[in-house]
């Protein structure tokens, strides 16, 4: 079993050497606050001891404070477990300390991890160490000192980069920042660190408190408008959070009234921050993100993943193309199979431009991009499949040419090759059926655009091999991507899910409700945009295409709204021919597009659904939840159908495939903070004004009815069928 502990060792030169283990990332528990204290407080009293030297056990220093302590307090709001360690520890016991302390940091330094070394007199760094405070994503800020004492040492512009995006540099930036004093080669650390702390003790090295520096703040008229900038620009990037603010906050109280001022205030507003809805729903998708690698009957059974060196992807559109960018991206070499050398052309010029799209955004470096696109050749036929271990179809929707290629790349391809798809919503066993390849067919669902969105949907049917689902759940790591895997359906777990979110949003419209709206409150909620300009991006096509696949599956629940049909009557399609719902010009915001309003006045004569012939009267909020609320319903379903392996599953891929806002902590959490109660009996009552589209799903009936949470697993409620 893991165990945390702390050890001290005293070497004949006076040095003793504290390391903390807490496998796999040395996280600081609640046991390990308390051997830092001993440990620190025994080396503190010792006549043998001069110096002190703080590391990490197993090449990682810290992951930071031990999350799991933030979701003891979320299940018991008891927020009295969290440790003081910021002042009582850190402070009095490391920094003020009568021997100097010096942190010799590998792999990574995080969060509280980060914290710790901060306070230590110096730092020494391997190469490449990851250096950050990522707390704002889990809704807190940096408890330990980090907001007083990261821009006492690098200054407050870069400290703000680091804290408000949670961005992490490496230990050679640290460097040149001042945040480490010496990147040393991993097998020196210890050596380096120890006459580093002897060198302190001596006086030979200076020994800095960074809690008392104030020469890189800069002067205070520079700091308010630093500091009045960040404000601005969080109000938009972070919608609806409060850490953001409250961190800045936190850092100008210091830096006015001095950094032990600032440590007790930023102790108060982290403790005020752990318990916010948004520290729950974060610390949910962090914990939700991790069980995704967790799949019973695959990642448990003792399978080795299979080295996967090259791929084939078929199709050189939107979606082959972004799959092909993100596997060269990974040293994956893939070959991009086209029909004709226009079509082929054309796929390599987007992944170019992807690549290059990158290193325009500083997203990635030239030499790498150059080293990435060595990775891509073209070709027009089979040939080259013989010795490929994963063919990607990426080809359109259309069901007797995905079972031609199958049939064509079972015999072109090694027996060991696993042959995926990247259908949205075609039956894999249909897309297999004239193949005996059933054990090796599996879905690989990628989100637009593929090379940036995060979610890998891996579909598996009762027939695909466990080792198959590995490799690819392997793939998708590789690819840093996050795999979940989900079963056969229509649309599968994330598509059917969100479904009836575009479907109530025409259903209001038709109802009479205006369309910006309707799209300004979903945006307001937190998603990226509204249901329309998500339409509008995506193009009329798709909406087409998949309200007829789903009517045929779900007609029960299936709105037919005319607008869209009517719009692309008018001539629109979107944002690609710059008429949509919203008039699109160069560098401008979308504007909503008067001259749609006739169109959607069409609609509704032809759908006459608005009782009286009068548009219905709805509150802001009822409008969130007549579109969120169906998704749900939704989601239960997803959920009775085994779809999933756990709700959790469902939340991380909202999150991650649908941008449903992380900070909600994905869409079963989200009805959980809500009561499925609530939900239900609004569904119920709007079922019975508007119809069979709001009906509940058994599965919210009976949870509501039995006071269950949704996310509780299937055998709590009594008739759930789990299929994974
Ligand atoms: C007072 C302070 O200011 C407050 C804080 O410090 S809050 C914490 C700040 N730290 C963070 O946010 C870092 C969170 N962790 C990470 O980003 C990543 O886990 C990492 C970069 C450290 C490692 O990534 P990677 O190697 O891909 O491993 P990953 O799968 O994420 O994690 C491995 C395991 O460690 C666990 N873990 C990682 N960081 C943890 C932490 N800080 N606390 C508890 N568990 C943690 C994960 O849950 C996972 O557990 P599992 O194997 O049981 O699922």
């Amino acid at each position: 079993m893991k165990q945390a502990r702390v050890t001290m060792e005293v070497g004949s030169d006076g040095v003793a050497i504290i390391t903390f283990s807490n496998p796999p990332v040395n996280a600081l528990a609640l046991t390990v606050f308390d051997g830092l204290k001993e440990k620190f407080s025994e080396a503190m009293r010792r006549d043998d001891v001069k110096a002190i030297v703080v590391t990490g056990n197993g090449g990682r220093f810290s992951g930071g404070f031990d999350i799991n302590v933030f979701e003891m307090v979320h299940k018991t709001g008891d927020i009295s477990i969290l440790p003081d360690a910021s002042v009582d520890i850190f402070t009095n016991v490391v920094e003020d300390g009568k021997k100097p302390t010096v942190a010799a940091i590998e792999g990574l330094a995080l969060g509280g991890g980060l914290e710790l070394a901060l306070v230590c007199h110096a730092r020494i760094a391997a190469p490449r160490t990851q250096l950050g405070l990522p707390e704002l994503t889990l809704g807190v800020l940096p408890g330990s000192g980090g907001t007083q004492r990261l821009p006492r040492l690098i200054g407050l512009p870069k400290a703000l980069e680091i804290m408000l995006l949670s961005k992490s540099i490496t230990s050679e930036e640290g460097k040149k920042l001042g945040l480490v004093d010496a990147v040393v080669p991993s097998d020196e650390l210890l050596k380096v660190s120890r006459q580093w702390a002897l060198d302190i003790a001596g006086r030979r090295k200076p020994w800095v408190r960074s809690l008392h520096r104030t020469d890189k703040l800069g002067s205070l008229p520079e700091v308010h408008d630093i500091i009045n900038t960040a404000r601005q620009q969080a109000k938009q990037t972070a919608k609806n959070m409060p850490q953001h603010q409250a961190c800045l906050d936190v850092i100008e109280e210091g830096i006015i009234h001095g950094g032990y001022h600032g440590l007790l205030k930023e102790s108060k507003v982290f403790k005020e921050l752990v318990s916010t809805d948004t520290s729950k729903g974060l610390v949910h998708a962090f914990f939700a993100q991790r069980a995704t690698t967790k799949v019973p009957n695959i990642s448990d059974i003792g399978l080795k993943p299979r080295s996967i060196k090259k791929v084939a992807v078929i199709g050189g559109g939107l979606m082959g193309s972004g799959i092909a960018t993100a596997l060269i991206l990974s040293d994956i070499y893939v070959i991009l199979k086209e029909v004709n050398s226009e079509y082929l052309l054309k796929g390599i010029k987007a992944i170019e431009a992807n690549v290059r799209g990158l290193v325009s955004k500083r997203k990635l470096a030239q030499d790498k991009a150059e080293k990435a696109l060595l990775m891509l050749k073209g070709v027009l036929d089979y040939a080259e499949f013989s010795d490929v271990d994963m063919v990607i179809e990426a080809v359109i929707e259309n069901i007797s040419l995905k079972q031609q290629i199958f049939g064509d790349i079972e015999k072109a391809c090694p027996p060991h090759c696993i042959l995926a798809s990247n259908t949205s919503t075609i039956d894999l066993n249909i897309v297999g059926a004239k193949t005996k390849s059933q054990d090796r067919i599996v879905g690989a669902h990628f989100f637009s655009p593929a090379h940036v969105m995060p979610l890998l949907e891996i579909i598996r049917t009762e027939k695909t091999s466990p080792q198959v689902i590995l490799d690819l759940m392997t793939v998708g790591k590789t690819i840093k991507k996050v795999p979940v895997v989900v079963g056969n359906c229509t649309g599968f777990a994330v598509n059917r899910t969100f479904f009836p979110y575009s479907q109530s949003a025409h259903l209001l419209v038709n109802l009479g409700v205006d369309v910006f709206r309707i799209d300004q409150l979903i945006s307001n909620f937190g998603l990226p945009m509204g249901p329309f300009q998500l339409q509008d991006l995506a193009g009329y096509g798709v909406a087409v295409a998949t309200t007829k696949e789903f009517s045929m599956s779900f007609p029960e629940r299936t709105f037919e709204s005319p607008l869209v049909k009517l719009l692309i009557k008018n001539g629109r399609n979107g944002k690609s021919n710059g008429k949509g719902y919203y008039i699109y010009e160069r560098g401008s915001k979308p504007k909503p597009d008067p001259s749609v309003l006739p169109i959607i006045e069409e609609s509704r004569r032809l759908t006459n659904i608005m009782p009286g012939g009068k548009p219905i009267s709805v509150t802001d909020e009822e409008i969130v939840e007549m579109i969120l609320f169906p998704v749900v319903n939704e989601a239960c379903r997803v959920l009775d159908d085994g779809v999933v392996v756990r709700a959790s599953d469902l939340d991380i891929a909202s999150v991650l495939g649908m941008s449903f806002p992380s900070y909600r902590g994905g869409i079963i959490f989200w009805a959980d903070t809500i009561g499925a109660n609530r939900v239900y009996r609004s569904l119920q009552k709007w079922s019975e004004l508007y119809g069979n589209f709001f009906r509940p799903s058994r599965f919210l009936e009976e949870r509501a009815t039995r006071g269950i949470p949704l996310s509780a697993p299937a055998s709590t409620s009594s008739g759930a069928r789990p299929r994974l």
